[in-house]
């Protein structure tokens, strides 16, 4: 018998209302898998709906269609606003400054999560040494439990956000762009950090972030998002060594180099093919990448894509089989705008 996936996500749509009674579709028809002890990497450039997916499977976002399974259970998606314990999940933030309350100490902030769950369970284990122990597994001094974040680094708050989240034994931990706001050593530290737990508790990680760098480096498997839809999924080293999406080529011929001047022609190319489709373009019957797209043909204009299975995940593209083979660093995988009477 084989063991549920830890989480389970079909057909997710999320619509935010905007002015005038619109809506806006921020998550379209995604599936995704999460299993127990592993780690899934959601990539995609900002607004792209990677927040709106984890907020999804946290109960705090509008889902207008879709299932979500814990574990097997479908989840309620307006659980949180029921007041239902969530503590087999926790997130960590990008930004450990505004997520922990600057009037609370370290040790407060961390036993927080632990005391409400006791307060459920009715277990009486002692909090302070689980609190001190969770320090100790992060890295950080058991005094630091009396003093406040402000008196800490951009990298040991991060630490701290690690050990409340983890204080619970959750089983599933969400890190929103967790190791962005650090510099890059810090971040090597945080992940390896993150590594490290993962091994030890089995924990899975739904892993968001908008550089595939940092992704590719802790997840098994990687989705690629735009615009809400799934572009590719696969695994970590498939998606970033032999990408088979255009915009996931274009995600990587984005990343930054060491060499200045091929930063500088990179970045001019880039602004003069930034095409930033309007929020309101309709999206039912194209894909959504069309008019950025290099590639794009007819049917690319009139034809959604559905995801195609194939041997190390899935691809929603209609020329993918007939892109050039990726060369790591080859510009024409940039962005540049196309149109149906021009495309290729
Ligand atoms: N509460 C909301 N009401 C209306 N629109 C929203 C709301 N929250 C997010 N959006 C919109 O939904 C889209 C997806 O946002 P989301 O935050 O999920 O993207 P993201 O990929 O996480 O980007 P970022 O990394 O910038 O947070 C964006 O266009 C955003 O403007």
């Amino acid at each position: 018998m084989t063991a549920n996936p830890l989480v389970e996500v079909r057909g997710l749509c999320v619509d935010y209302r905007v002015k005038r009674r619109q809506r806006f579709r921020a998550v379209d028809s995604v599936d995704l898998t999460v299993n127990a002890g592993e780690t899934l990497g959601v990539v995609g450039e900002s607004g792209s709906g990677k927040s709106t997916i984890a907020k999804a499977i946290l109960g705090i976002a509008p889902v207008t269609a879709g299932t979500i399974r814990f574990d097997g259970a479908e989840l309620d998606p307006h659980r949180v606003r029921r007041r239902e314990p969530v503590t087999d999940m926790q997130v960590v933030f990008q930004d450990p400054v505004s997520s922990l309350d600057p009037t609370k100490t370290v040790g407060y902030t961390i036993a927080e999560p632990l005391v409400a769950k006791l307060r459920r369970t009715g277990g009486e284990r002692d909090v302070r040494r689980q609190v001190a122990e969770m320090l100790d597994r992060v890295g950080l001094p058991a005094a630091a439990a009396s003093r406040y974040p402000a008196q800490f680094s951009g990298g040991q708050r991060q630490r701290i956000a690690i050990a409340r989240a983890f204080v619970v034994r959750p089983r599933l931990v969400i890190c929103d762009e967790a190791v962005s706001a650090l510099d890059l050593s810090v971040q090597a530290q945080i992940l390896n950090l993150l590594a490290d737990v993962q091994r030890e508790l089995g924990v899975g990680y739904l892993f968001i972030s908008h550089d595939l760098s940092v992704v590719e480096h802790i997840s098994d498997r990687v989705l690629v998002l735009y615009r809400g839809r799934v572009m590719e999924t696969g695994t970590a080293a498939q998606v970033v060594r032999s990408p088979r999406h255009p915009y996931t080529r274009a995600l990587l011929a984005a990343a930054p180099v060491h060499d200045p001047a091929q930063q500088r022609r990179r970045r001019e190319l880039r602004s003069s093919y930034r095409v930033t489709p309007s929020r309101s373009l309709p999206l039912g019957d194209l894909c959504p990448y069309t008019h950025r797209c290099g590639f794009a043909v007819g049917s690319c204009f009139h034809q959604r894509p559905v995801p195609q299975e194939t041997d190390e995940g899935t691809v929603a593209c209609h020329r993918h089989a007939d892109l050039p083979p990726y060369a790591a660093g080859d510009l024409r995988h940039e962005a540049r705008p196309a149109t149906a009477k021009g495309g290729r």
